[in-house]
């Protein structure tokens, strides 16, 4: 089969090309390149820069490549920019995927995997977040992604197209040093960019409802997300028509005091973390309940959070050398 990654120059986007090419598939990677790189495309991989806005784009390059699957990553995915910029979010990610989802069902193409969020959970009061806890989003972002999810479902059941959206809970790590996410929006790289300033990291509250009062989080490695689309595309090939909504985590809770003594006892660093007031919108705690991933793809995470780490140290060290101990 060819699929097309939209979004493919992305962090995300160009692990999940890797493996989608590992695993014996043709890819096609479609990106307007606002924030994805193009040297992240293999060379064999052809690229073609565009916005999914772009009708005629989409409808050719579906056409061109003779297309069979599309795996749909492209979309905006900063929490806080979305509240300043809702309208923008809405129109990249709902209205994008609007545009697709059309080209996708005039072309014919039977199979469409879309790259959904645990923030359409909102603060989940569960110990695990299972596919039927209530979807309540607190932000544009994650509004936009279960918006995204209630068009590709609706299409599915008027069309016949193979469905699924896959709910990544939060992502970290590098397959190799130069797929590292180059953005600092996440605890990993912001910590890592503390250490480096030889300056504290920062704690946003130690006075959650948790065993040490910090905030407790789902990590995934991204190589093992990347493999997730892998195995929902293939779940998607063998049974046409098919609906799916799962949850990409490891089912495994880790909190931000671990981590910052995990990313310490990585780098070398010994800086004690200060803590600051909450972050508001933060949840105490987003764990995924991951056994639907398992039955339904045959999927599970194999790395933990040393791993995630590691890459991603290994990854920031290659564009901040002087971050180096020793
Ligand atoms: O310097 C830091 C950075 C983060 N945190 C905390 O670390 C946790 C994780 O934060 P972050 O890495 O920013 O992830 P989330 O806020 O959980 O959101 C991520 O994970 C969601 C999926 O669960 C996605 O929807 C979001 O796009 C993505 O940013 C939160 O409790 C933060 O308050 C700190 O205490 N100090």
């Amino acid at each position: 089969m060819t699929w097309l990654i939209t979004g493919g120059a992305g962090y995300i986007g160009a692990h999940v090309v890797r493996a989608m090419t590992g695993a014996g598939e043709q890819a096609v990677v479609y990106d307007d390149l606002s924030t994805g790189i193009a040297e992240r495309v293999p060379a064999d991989v052809p690229l073609v820069t565009g916005s999914t806005l772009d009708a005629e784009r989409v409808a050719h390059t579906l056409a061109d490549h003779e297309v069979t699957g599309v795996v749909h990553l492209a979309a905006k995915k900063q929490v806080g920019e979305s509240v300043a910029l809702p309208l923008h979010y809405y129109r990249e990610n709902v209205e994008g995927l609007r545009v697709l989802l059309e080209a996708v069902t005039t072309a014919g193409v039977p199979s469409f995997v879309f790259s959904s969020s645990a923030a359409v959970y909102g603060m989940p009061d569960v110990p695990l977040v299972t596919e039927r806890t209530p979807c309540a989003p607190m932000s544009p972002y994650g509004e936009t992604k279960l918006a995204g999810e209630w068009l590709v479902r609706a299409t599915g059941r008027a069309t016949g197209l193979s469905t699924a959206c896959l709910r990544y809970f939060n992502v970290a790590g590098a397959a190799s040093p130069e797929l590292a996410d180059t953005g600092v929006f996440n605890i990993v790289p912001m910590v890592f960019e503390k250490l480096t300033e030889d300056a504290a990291p920062r704690i946003f509250g130690d006075d959650y409802d948790t065993p040490d009062g910090t905030c407790v989080r789902d990590y995934i490695h991204v190589a093992d997300l990347a493999e997730a689309h892998v195995a929902a595309a293939r779940t998607l090939q063998s049974s046409p028509g098919r609906e799916l909504t799962v949850n990409i985590g490891r089912g495994e809770g880790v909190s931000v005091r671990e981590m910052i003594d995990h990313i310490n006892a990585v780098t070398g660093h010994d800086r004690p973390p200060t803590v600051t007031p909450r972050r508001p919108g933060d949840p105490a705690r987003v764990v995924a309940s991951a056994d639907l991933a398992a039955t339904e793809l045959g999927w599970k995470a194999k790395h933990d959070v040393r791993d995630m780490i590691t890459s991603a140290w290994e990854g920031w060290l290659r564009l901040h050398p002087q971050a180096a101990r020793g």
